[in-house]
């Protein structure tokens, strides 16, 4: 929790306002974030200086691990976050490749379970890694990537938190992520969570212990409207202790994550945190 309010802090105190053309707003931007999470000793990174909706974060984890590319799949499972992105912006909307109410395209999850080859077919990243992990193989390339600047004109965004990288050392796993642009009051509260379970459950399911997730960001801002309730509320507040993660044992596969597991199966064991703050939306 600290690493995430000095980060907000450093925005606040040391970042250059950086216009920005696709939502038509200035964003208070620094260049360069790094943050870790011992997923190893469960200490699970909710924000705590005001109320995380962490179960919407992992399902939206849990509808890329799916390879989902509809806002409705999305929200079906507890999840809400693309629905603007999929029905309210003018471009998407007026995209020939939108292929109607709730479609986002060739985004995040199709990327990662359906990558098109040029030569026909896909390639399915995450059933390659969790395959190998599960025979105890790192070959040095276990990427999840998302970032297909080829099919960048078929989807309503571009991912954000794109690349993910899986290590083995011996029966420990480690995962290694990447994020390009980063909403720091409204995503990063979801893109934690999502760092630290994607290392959770890829160990469970792989049979091996999870050990460290470190989160690399490039361009970390704060929107023009989000300022105020960042500087004068949230960062005024004292945080509690971390609380601690606990997913269901009987997950056991990729598939168990593609045909039965909900949100029920995640629970959170000791979280205290401050009344809730609505930060504005940019889509
Ligand atoms: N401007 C912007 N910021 C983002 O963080 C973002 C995008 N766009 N577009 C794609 C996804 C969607 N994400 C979102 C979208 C909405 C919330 C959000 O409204 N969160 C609220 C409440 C969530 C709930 O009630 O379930 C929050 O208080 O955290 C969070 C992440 C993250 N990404
Ligand atoms: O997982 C996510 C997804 C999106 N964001 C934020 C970062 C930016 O504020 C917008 C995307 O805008 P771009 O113009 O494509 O950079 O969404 C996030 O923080 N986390």
């Amino acid at each position: 929790m600290k690493q995430y309010l000095d980060l907000c802090r450093r925005i606040v105190e040391e970042g250059e306002w950086v216009e920005n053309k696709r939502t038509g707003k200035r964003c208070l931007t620094v260049i360069n974030a790094e943050l870790n999470y011992d997923v190893a000793g469960n200490k699970f990174p909710l924000i705590t200086t005001r109320k995380s909706f962490w179960k919407a974060a992992i399902a939206e984890l849990l509808g890329y691990l799916k390879g989902y590319d509809n806002a409705a799949d999305f929200r079906a499972i507890g999840c809400n976050t693309w629905n603007a992105n999929a029905n309210e912006n003018e471009a998407w909307l007026n995209n020939p490749h939108r292929k109607g109410e709730d479609d986002m395209g060739r985004v995040y999850g199709v990327q990662g379970r359906a990558w098109a080859k040029p030569d026909g077919g896909f390639v399915d990243q995450l059933k390659k890694l969790v395959d190998d992990l599960s025979n105890g193989i790192d070959d040095r390339g276990e990427i999840l990537s998302f970032y297909n600047p080829g099919e960048f004109h078929m989807g309503c965004l571009r991912p954000c938190m794109h690349t993910h990288t899986f290590s083995l050392l011996g029966d420990t796993l480690h995962l290694t992520s990447y994020q390009r642009s980063c909403d720091v009051p409204l995503g990063l509260n979801f893109n934690q969570i999502q760092v630290f379970v994607l290392l959770a459950l890829v160990a469970q399911i792989t049979g091996n212990k999870p050990g460290k997730a470190y989160h690399k960001i490039v361009n970390a801002h704060i929107y023009e409207d989000q300022l105020e309730l960042m500087r004068d509320v949230q960062l005024k507040r004292e945080p509690f202790e971390s609380p601690k993660l606990h997913i269901n044992p009987k997950i056991k596969s990729l598939e168990d994550i593609e045909t039965w597991v909900t949100l029920d199966d995640f629970t959170v064991e000791g979280y205290e945190c401050h009344e809730a703050i609505k930060y504005p939306f940019s889509v």
